[in-house]
């Protein structure tokens, strides 16, 4: 791919996760990667390791030519009105992070014709092992392909239809605090039945990644791992059943229902 210069508007938690996965992976230098946020402050801590940074998005966008939005919904158009003037056909090419919003509803924002792609990682990004969800028009396909070469060094991608982007906000983006939230409550078990706090969340933490190993490499259905693990009359069928006695299924499923629900109204104020 002819590298093309990045910038990241509002690096705050994923803004700040995605610019370390782009460093880490070699794909980009931290002085090849713009960032801006609106505090002059915290925005040192990315000077002091080598990312150009600005508080003026104008700059930025004049510096570069992929251009990553990871506001919130709510600040949005604010940042959309401030950068329309500096957009320029050809050069440009917007990868929104930003949840609930559609590519249309952001293309009405812009007076020139620039490819919108959604994208939607997690914060493993940081570590090169986000699960990224990416949708676009079909008119932004060659934009889409760099967008997915980009992603795809930094965990990984799959293409899915703009519809399912909320839905993949819940289960992936939303998702890793959910897990992570399991592996705490694994590990406060752990505790409570004799190890030290640290033993018991490295327990934890491995073995949540053996699983996941698991069915990533093998391809296998859960349910199929869970009953190499199920002895008859054994401890594990006590614990599962009793875990789904307490809704641990239900509450997993309902919460990830309930977050692709309250995406849906994040940005719902305008039509495409
Ligand atoms: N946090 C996460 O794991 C994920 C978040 N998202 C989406 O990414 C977006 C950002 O989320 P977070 O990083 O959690 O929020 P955040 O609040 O940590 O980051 C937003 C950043 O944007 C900055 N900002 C606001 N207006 C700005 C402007 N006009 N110019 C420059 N900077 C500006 C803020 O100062 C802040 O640093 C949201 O739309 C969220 O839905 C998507 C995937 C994962
Ligand atoms: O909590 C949120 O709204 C954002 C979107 C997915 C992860 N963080």
């Amino acid at each position: 791919m002819n590298r093309k210069k990045i910038a990241i508007l509002g690096c705050g938690n994923i803004g700040s996760a995605i610019a370390k996965g782009l460093v880490n992976s070699k794909l980009y230098k931290s002085s090849q990667i713009f960032v801006t946020r609106k505090s002059e402050e915290l925005l040192e801590k990315f000077s002091k390791e080598g990312f150009q940074t600005s508080t003026n998005n104008l700059e930025a966008v004049k510096n570069s030519e992929i251009i990553i939005i990871a506001v919130t919904p709510q600040q949005l158009d604010d940042l959309l009105k401030e950068i329309d003037s500096e957009l320029k056909e050809n050069k440009h090419i917007i990868l929104s992070i930003v949840t609930g919003a559609t590519i249309n509803q952001i293309k009405k924002q812009i007076t020139k014709k620039i490819p919108v792609i959604r994208v939607m990682p997690n914060t493993a990004i940081a570590i090169q092992e986000s699960m990224t969800c990416i949708a676009s028009l079909e008119e932004d396909k060659d934009s889409l392909d760099i967008a997915k070469y980009i992603f795809n060094q930094l965990g990984k991608t799959i293409i899915i239809h703009e519809e399912l982007m909320v839905p993949a906000t819940a289960l992936c983006a939303s998702g890793i605090a959910f897990f992570l939230r399991a592996i705490r409550a694994a590990s406060q078990g752990g505790i409570e039945i004799g190890f030290h706090a640290e033993d018991a969340l490295f327990m934890a933490s491995q073995t949540a990644k053996g699983a996941a190993s698991l069915l990533l490499k093998t391809e296998n259905h859960p349910e199929g791992e869970v009953d190499k693990v199920t002895t008859p009359m054994g401890i594990t069928i006590s614990g599962l059943n009793q875990m789904e006695h307490a809704g641990f299924s239900s509450s997993l499923i309902k919460g990830i229902v309930t977050s692709a629900e309250k995406a849906k109204t994040l940005y719902a104020k305008k039509d495409s």
